[in-house]
């Protein structure tokens, strides 16, 4: 794209949709519901409009998730680039097949029950980032600018620290990760030290709900020992009772940041919050703007993670935050096996947010594999805000069309859905997806 659009680039027609879904490497990460498989699979969304401007996005590629793409595609073709309250309507219009919504936990996000909405609302993120990315490229603005203008020119993230195996369980075709084993306390304190020696983390998160609490209290002790000062954060994703919980915060309540999602859904996180002072914040019971008033009516939270593939895009997530700021609640960010699109949208929208006092979480130094032709950097564990055209990142076509050959090869049909429980299995064959709570 040479020129800015003379006519202002909101009313550039979008004239295709493509959509590739990949398989990612992902490292033997272990989480409460299992262990994530040797390939995770994502969507990647390109909207190309009249003067030839290709904007990109990217959103969960599990088939619950593509079956909605492919018809929102195809109603966006011929729209206005520019309407972008216009996708919510056109979704609204896109029929979700019923075995598709249950009482079940999201795997791909750990975030509660299933709903049409849920399901809707993370496609329309992703188009919805690759219109404003278009957009952006065509008017000459960077997507903060889209979004009334960055407050900071970078956004701090935190190490996510995960219990890990050392490599996928014997037999299973993966990519090598180099990262080491991280099954206690010193493997855990290592990872951060690897973590922060290569991007610089200042705060960690550990993914925790996978061995019994004591040894996951043990572990932030260590880290708290290892980073004296350091903001910490455990996330068991609502595996423990209210008295587990309770315990945890007490044991940890002088080291602790914030206590994520200890119990599941906003009852019991109600009961947590009133019996400790230590923060909790969520990314399970508060995930739609319906579950707003219980859950702040209760006080159930003090921080809420916010994800823009959740909530349905850049714009959404500003709402979110006005919302949080009216209440006094805090927004920082939740994050799963994204790649750098995702990164550069993150980091655009969080730019734009007034007082944002958490580093926001991301799991990118995982995702060594990208779709982009230079990856996004970490400096002092921040991300610069990029001032180019739209998101400023650039796809690289031959990686995209790599990491969708492997999604295409039937060799890894199974992965093209994520499945935690069943990666377990091949570890450990009588594994089934614990009951909650498990602690
Ligand atoms: O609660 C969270 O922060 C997550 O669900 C983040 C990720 O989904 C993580 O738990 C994972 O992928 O195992
Ligand atoms: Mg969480």
């Amino acid at each position: 794209m040479d020129s800015v659009h003379p006519a202002g680039g909101a009313m550039l027609t979008v004239t295709d949709v493509r959509l590739t879904p990949v398989l990612v490497a992902d490292p033997p990460l272990l989480n409460t519901q299992g262990l994530h498989q040797p390939y995770t699979p994502r969507l990647i969304i390109e909207v190309e409009t009249e003067d030839g401007t290709v904007g990109v996005g990217e959103t969960y590629g599990d088939g619950k998730y593509l079956e909605l793409a492919g018809p929102l595609a195809a109603r966006l073709r011929g729209r206005g680039v520019g309407d972008l309250n216009g996708l919510f309507t056109l979704a609204d219009g896109v029929e979700v097949d019923g075995r598709r919504v249950d009482a079940a936990l999201d795997v791909g996000g750990l975030r509660g029950a299933q709903t049409a909405d849920k399901l809707r609302l993370s496609v329309v993120s992703g188009f919805e980032v690759a219109c404003l990315d278009a957009l952006g490229k065509a008017l000459g603005l960077p997507v903060h600018a889209l979004l009334g203008g960055k407050v900071r020119d970078a956004v701090e993230y935190s190490g996510y620290l995960f219990y890990k195996y050392a490599g996928h369980p014997d037999g299973v075709a993966a990519e090598e990760d180099g990262w080491g084993a991280a099954l206690d306390p010193r493997g855990v304190v290592a990872q951060a030290r690897a973590l922060a020696r290569r991007y610089g983390f200042r705060s960690f998160k550990l993914k925790g709900g996978v061995f019994p609490p004591e040894e996951e209290i043990a572990a932030v002790r260590a880290l708290a020992a290892a980073f004296p000062g350091a903001p910490l954060r455990l996330d068991p994703n609502g595996a423990w009772s209210v008295e587990t919980s309770v315990k945890v915060a007490e044991e940890l309540a002088d080291v602790l940041e914030y206590l994520e999602d200890p119990a599941l859904g906003t009852p019991a996180m109600a009961e947590v919050a009133a019996r400790t002072p230590v923060p909790l914040a969520t990314n399970m019971c508060v995930t739609t703007f319906e579950e707003i008033p219980e859950a702040f009516g209760k006080e159930a939270v003090r921080v809420v993670l916010s994800d823009h593939h959740y909530w349905g895009g850049l714009r959404r997530t500003r709402e979110l935050a006005a919302v949080c700021r009216t209440f006094g609640v805090d927004v920082s960010m939740h994050s799963n096996t994204h790649l750098g699109i995702s990164l550069a949208a993150m980091t655009h929208v969080a730019a734009t947010v007034p007082g944002l006092r958490h580093a926001c979480d991301t799991h990118y130094p995982w995702q060594t594999e990208d779709v982009l032709t230079e990856r996004l950097r970490f400096a002092h564990g921040c991300v610069t805000v990029s001032d180019a055209p739209g998101l400023g990142v650039e796809l690289d076509r031959d990686r995209l069309d790599a990491l969708h050959r492997r999604w295409l090869d039937e060799d890894f049909a199974a992965l093209r859905e994520r499945d935690d429980a069943a990666a377990m299995r091949r570890a450990e064959p009588e594994w089934v997806t614990p009951a909650v709570p498990r602690w």
